[in-house]
């Protein structure tokens, strides 16, 4: 559906009840804008398992319109998924947003769930669940213990941050905040509420792309280990050669590739991924990041079929899968519903482009929930991950014009 990166510029007017009334999709990346209007059916919603059948159904069946589906995977991959056919899809826009693009100043104190040093008790506990089997100077038993599926390798752990404005947050407008971040897909989709309650949107800035297919040709690029980006240029250099060179983060970003390799190889006539990882960095976080490409054997396999089989990645989840998705439900106090998930669109062809939910808020009207997650292995400090969880609040943060004098809940 999108094969060229386009470019014609048209402009709409949008609030916070346009927006509403007319349920609005935006997926915003370095190489394309996808922008949808309204809705005209949903996918029947289920598990990632039946995402593909679900998907290819959905297209065998479909009504006129636009024969593309958008929307999110939630993180847990048992939960039910909320993708539906648009409208219309609308040409990039420069969105003009009804009132000026100011966000309502925020009140109150926010609220840290779990607060910081209840976090740092969390990753303690994980590690000590980590098996020794998984640290790193063990790296020859790791494939056994693995295939074993009964010690843990490694699970990501999130935090969320609650924050209250004055009134009403059009999600528009803090896309376009995030959007000056040029390395990251911006995000606002809408997520099923229950009838009496406002609207729920999820708005964010993905740097991490799960899986993208075109014909044949599937993409990953997924990203693990982590450092906060620094004012100083030397001290910032300085944090991503570090970051290149330290074995927990190099440990924590091959769980993922691992993982992603090992899903799409029975798939693919080729595939490659480097063996070493590479730098990438947003506004606020560097990242080590590998690019996996492969040539699917088949062109029955669609992006959603591949979303679904890839989700939930050790970059959010953990190793084993299932182990690490006990950990989190049995430490997280908040359910993270579809932080941490997917979000994207997959075309009757089977072509699309799903991104991993992170750097991101549920926003439903005067009330902001931030999520930050680290992952974490057998040698991971628990302070040093209550700071990069910190760090990871930033892009959102930024956007939202709060700094951390304002942020007592973040780090204490
Ligand atoms: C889970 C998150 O980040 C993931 C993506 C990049 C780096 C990560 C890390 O270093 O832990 C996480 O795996 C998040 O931002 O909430």
């Amino acid at each position: 559906m999108i094969a060229q990166p386009l470019s014609a510029t048209t402009q709409v007017d949008v609030n916070a009840d346009e927006a509403r009334q007319s349920p609005l999709f935006v997926l915003r990346g370095p190489q394309y804008t996808l922008e949808t209007r309204g809705c005209i059916a949903h996918l029947p919603s289920g598990n990632t398992t039946t995402l593909g059948q679900r998907v290819k159904d959905f297209f065998a069946n479909a009504q006129d319109g636009p024969k593309v589906l958008v929307g999110a995977l939630p993180f847990d991959p048992h939960a039910l998924d909320a993708l539906y056919q648009p409208a219309a899809l609308s040409l990039p826009t420069a969105l003009q947003v009804s009132g000026g693009a100011k966000l309502p100043a925020l009140i109150g104190q926010s609220q840290a769930e779990p607060a910081p040093n209840y976090y740092g008790d969390m990753v303690a506990r994980c590690v000590a669940a980590i098996s020794s089997k998984f640290s790193t100077s063990k790296l020859s038993t790791r494939k056994q213990a693995a295939d074993q599926e009964a010690h843990l390798g490694k699970a990501v752990l999130a935090r969320s941050l609650l924050l209250q404005a004055e009134h009403t947050i059009n999600p528009l407008v803090l896309a376009k905040r995030l959007e000056r971040d040029n390395s990251v897909t911006t995000y606002v989709l809408p997520l099923p509420q229950a009838i009496d309650e406002a609207p729920a949107w999820l708005v964010g800035a993905s740097p991490e792309l799960l899986i993208s297919v075109r014909g044949r040709t599937v993409k990953s690029h997924p990203l693990a280990g982590s450092a906060r980006r620094l004012a100083d240029p030397h001290a910032d250099a300085k944090a991503a050669a570090a970051l290149s060179a330290s074995s927990k983060d190099l440990d924590e970003h091959k769980f993922v590739v691992d993982a992603i390799v090992a899903a799409l190889a029975p798939l693919c006539s080729e595939l490659d991924a480097p063996s070493r990882p590479s730098l990438y960095t947003t506004d606020t976080m560097w990242h080590l990041g590998t690019e996996i490409v492969g040539t699917l054997k088949d062109d029955d396999i669609s992006a959603a079929s591949l979303a679904g089989l890839l989700h939930p990645t050790p970059a959010v989840c953990g190793t084993p899968r299932q182990l690490a998705l006990d950990t989190i439900h049995q430490l997280e106090p908040v359910d993270r519903g579809f932080y941490a998930g997917a979000v994207g669109w997959v075309d009757d062809k089977g072509d699309g482009d799903w991104y991993v939910a992170i750097r991101c808020a549920h926003v439903q009207a005067d009330r902001l929930r931030l999520f930050a997650g680290a992952g974490i292995v057998a040698d991971s400090v628990p302070e040093l991950e209550v700071a990069e969880t910190a760090a990871k609040f930033r892009a959102l943060l930024d956007a939202l014009g709060v700094d951390d004098t304002h942020l007592h809940a973040l780090s204490k």
